[in-house]
């Protein structure tokens, strides 16, 4: 805790009316490993940090203490910085090789999306277009009867498949795993809904589906207590909770998350699942199972809009399908997410701009990544 004169500086220093207030390394008051307060913190206009990001400037009251970061290089040996228990790195973006001249509909891989209920007919839109958008030529759009012609009229790209039902049970699963055999990757729960059926079919659906799965929504609501579905998967799991998701995902209480027990705890559930889990939020983590980690630095509180994690989870399906592997693709599809949205941000304002916007601008995202 921060008392005593340095506490009273701190007051000082919050109380003044300059124009830039720089903290050097961390700000005084910040817990550099959890972000956590300790007491009153020295709230900068930006922080100058070196070598590696720590964590506690991207974490609870560190993200907000720190105003913007700048990392910069001082000259280490090596044997530091790979001795260093600080293992993150800030995602970079990713590299969209030119496509081939002979290359059809399907080069770049077939994804399926199981997404949608009566309530939510607009995240399987924003996870199929984001899709899209990133590159990737077929799409199975598999949602409920009950809302395929609603979603037929939104789509024109993805191939909208319908299983019989007002939600996902347990019946629909043979059509669905049909429909799977010849797919890629495949995304499951924007806006499924909590039905105790469709809840059950989740999980024996992540159990059935022999490839990539991007767990999202309503599917990880399904995963609560009962995690060990995860464990038993074959194949690469990515599993993009919200930090309520995830709160609720592993049991973790707000005094936990307070005392900054959110990214141990993913770190654990990436191991005991090999997963890649992707914390959501202000400055998202992308947490592997080896413990390391990505920092998301790009994106702005104009994505604080319904819909916004569907078209995230829509990015990585496709960066999966064309080969990136799991931890790179969510990485680098935070990272052109965020950057979209601060596109996005620069011609609608952060008030107005909402998930359309970001898609529509993640076109030209990915034009200028490819120009260099
Ligand atoms: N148009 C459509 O079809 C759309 C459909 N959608 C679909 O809706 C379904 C339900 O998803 P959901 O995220 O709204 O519900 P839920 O899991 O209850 O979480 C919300 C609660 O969690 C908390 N919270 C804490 N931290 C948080 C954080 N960083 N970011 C966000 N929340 C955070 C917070 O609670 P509070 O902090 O207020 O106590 C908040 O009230 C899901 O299938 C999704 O795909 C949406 O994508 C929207 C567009
Ligand atoms: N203040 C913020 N700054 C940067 N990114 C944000 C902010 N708020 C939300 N986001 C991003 O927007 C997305 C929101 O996802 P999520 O909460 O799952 O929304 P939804 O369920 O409505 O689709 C995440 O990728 C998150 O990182």
């Amino acid at each position: 805790m921060v008392s005593g004169i340095a506490g009273d500086i701190i007051e000082i220093v919050n109380a003044s009316l300059a124009h830039a207030v720089v903290a050097v390394d961390i700000p005084s008051g910040i817990d550099c490993d959890t972000g956590m307060a300790l007491g009153t913190p020295v709230f900068a206009s930006d922080t100058v940090t070196f070598g590696l990001p720590k964590l506690g400037l991207y974490m609870g009251a560190g993200t907000e203490a720190a105003g913007e970061v700048h990392v910069e290089q001082l000259i280490y040996p090596d044997i530091l910085l790979e001795q260093s228990a600080i293992h993150a790195q800030l995602t970079e973006p990713p590299e969209f090789p030119e496509r081939m001249r002979t290359m059809h509909k399907a080069t770049y891989g077939k994804v399926a999306i199981i997404a949608g209920s009566p309530d939510y007919t607009g995240a399987p839109v924003f996870a199929a277009e984001a899709a899209l958008t990133t590159g990737t030529g077929t799409i199975h759009l598999i949602v409920p009867q009950s809302i395929a012609d609603v979603v037929r009229v939104k789509v024109d790209g993805p191939i909208v498949q319908a299983f019989a039902g007002d939600v996902l049970t347990v019946e629909a699963l043979p059509h669905i795993l049909e429909l799977l055999e010849d797919t890629t990757a495949a995304l499951i729960g924007p806006g499924l809904g909590r039905d105790p059926r469709t809840l059950e079919a989740v999980l024996l659906l992540a159990t059935a589906f022999k490839g990539t799965l991007i767990l999202d929504g309503d599917a990880l609501f399904a995963c609560v207590g009962h995690l060990d579905v995860l464990w038993k998967r074959d194949a690469p799991t990515i599993l993009t909770p919200h930090s309520g998701e995830f709160a609720r995902l592993v049991g973790l209480t707000p005094e936990d998350v307070e005392k900054g027990g959110t990214l141990s705890s993913a770190q654990t559930l990436a191991a005991q699942a090999s997963a890649v889990v992707h914390l959501k939020g202000h400055r998202s983590l992308t947490v592997l199972p080896d413990g390391s980690l990505y920092i998301n630095t790009t994106g702005n509180p104009g994505m604080a809009k319904p819909g916004m994690g569907d078209a995230l989870a829509g990015i990585i399906l496709s960066l999966v399908a064309r080969g990136v592997a799991p931890d790179l693709a969510t990485a680098q599809g935070a990272f052109i997410h965020g950057l979209a949205g601060d596109a996005a941000a620069e011609v609608m304002g952060e008030e107005s701009m909402g998930t359309p916007e970001l898609i529509m601008a993640l076109a030209a995202t990915i034009k200028e990544l490819n120009a260099g």
